[in-house]
């Protein structure tokens, strides 16, 4: 469970009984496919959460920048986010594992909302752990997972966003490991975590890989993805991973700057890839934004799932090794990047993808100059639509975009 000198398993003793039964049972079923788990996952995955998502040409988008744009469609997945492809396959190892209650965290509601649903679809009792911030600027996903016949559990300590939520979550879990499945939203947290999310995410590369070839005949040059704690991004990248050819963009959550008050603890922006330094948060080593005592500081986002101070550790190992690039839009460029794929495509995009394509305008926008990066983007470009923006109508309908 190592990435480098990231990852590992700085978990509480209490919780080491847990960690172990769920390594092996990763192993088991997920790693060798024993009682045909991921043959039940991927037919689950097809006939309920109704994969696979298109690869789809951005028509507009492509005559704008002057170059092929396809976006990866995980925004149609059912639930409107990519959160579904962990959520069913843990809350299905829960099952498998005989576990009888499921719990988790969520910050945007994506992820609560989708184990939610997986819930209700394995008939699994669910609770889901969510910052009192997060409840108020994210409610139509709490009336859904409502809806879905789970019990939200509001998080009032410190900022009530997601890292309260993660650490409220694993404390329930340290107290009932014997019946209870704790299924983390991205891949974050101690082994066999970063590595379980990555394996149920990678069906969006292993698909977007195949579609590659169909449609543009070759790989892609560049894919793109938002990155919160990594999981679109591990999911988005890991098949291209051997393949040189095809860049691999991370783009973070700029907030409103990157510059950081290390007195108040306080990193306006979530751009832990790209400003954090290594330390160990939810159980493993990864790169963070903390101060220089090591205090975990507070981040900041427009998009809620954007907004965590820490990075998936096998994430922060490809940016340290060259494989990935991380990069950052702030604010206004993601609600900007919103109206304009909304406007010029027809989709809405959750405001943590839209991210994504606040970097391509930023890179290859009419208003952009001439560049190395506009050069490495190359021909083929695949954006990660990574979910919809119906939850975030009410907070983007203010600003106004003008085409
Ligand atoms: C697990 C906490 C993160 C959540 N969402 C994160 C998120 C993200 C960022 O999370 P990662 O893919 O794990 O980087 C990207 N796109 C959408 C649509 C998201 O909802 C959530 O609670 O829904």
């Amino acid at each position: 469970g190592k990435f480098g000198d990231y990852g590992g398993q700085y978990v509480p003793e209490a919780l080491m009984p847990a960690i172990e039964e769920l390594t092996d049972a990763y192993e088991r079923y997920v790693l060798d496919n024993e009682d045909g788990f991921m043959d039940d996952f991927r037919a689950r995955l097809r006939d309920f959460g109704g994969r696979p998502t298109p690869l789809q040409r951005a028509d507009r988008l492509s005559e704008r920048y002057g170059r092929e744009v396809y976006l990866k469609r995980e925004d149609l997945l059912h639930g409107g986010a990519h959160k579904l492809n962990n959520a069913l396959g843990q809350v299905l190892l829960a099952k498998y594992m005989g576990k009888e209650r499921i719990i988790a965290e969520t910050g945007a509601g994506q992820h609560g909302t989708a184990t939610a649903m997986a819930c209700a679809h394995l008939d699994m009792p669910c609770e889901i752990y969510m910052g009192e911030r997060d409840i108020n600027r994210q409610r139509p996903n709490v009336f859904r997972m409502k809806l879905n016949g789970s019990e939200v559990n509001p998080v009032t300590v410190g900022r009530g966003t997601l890292k309260e939520a993660i650490s409220e979550t694993m404390r329930d879990w340290a107290t009932n490991v014997e019946d209870t499945h704790y299924v983390i939203g991205s891949v974050v947290g101690p082994h066999p975590f970063p590595s379980m999310v990555r394996d149920f995410q990678s069906v969006i590369s292993e698909e977007a890989r195949t579609q590659a070839r169909e449609k543009l005949g070759r790989l892609p040059d560049a894919v793109v993805a938002c990155a919160g704690g990594g999981s679109n991004t591990m999911g988005a990248f890991a098949e291209f991973v051997d393949d040189e050819e095809t860049a691999l963009y991370a783009v973070e959550a700029g907030g409103s700057t990157l510059e950081v008050d290390e007195e108040a603890g306080v990193a306006p922006n979530s751009a832990s890839l790209t400003t954090g330094t290594e330390g160990i948060l939810h159980g493993a080593r990864t790169r963070l934004l903390q101060d220089r005592d090591g205090q975990i500081m507070e981040s900041h986002s427009v998009s809620s799932g954007l907004d965590y101070a820490g990075v998936g550790p096998e994430l922060a190992h490809l940016v340290d090794t060259g494989r990935v690039t991380a990069v950052n839009v702030d604010d206004d460029e993601a609600l900007t990047a919103f109206h304009r794929l909304s406007q010029m495509e027809g989709i809405i995009p959750a405001l943590e993808s839209a991210h994504a394509f606040g970097y391509l305008e930023s890179v290859v926008g009419p208003d952009a100059p001439d560049s190395e990066e506009a050069d490495d983007l190359g021909k083929y470009v695949v954006v990660n639509v990574s979910g919809r923006g119906d939850k975030d109508l009410e907070s983007a309908i203010e600003e106004t975009y003008e085409r």
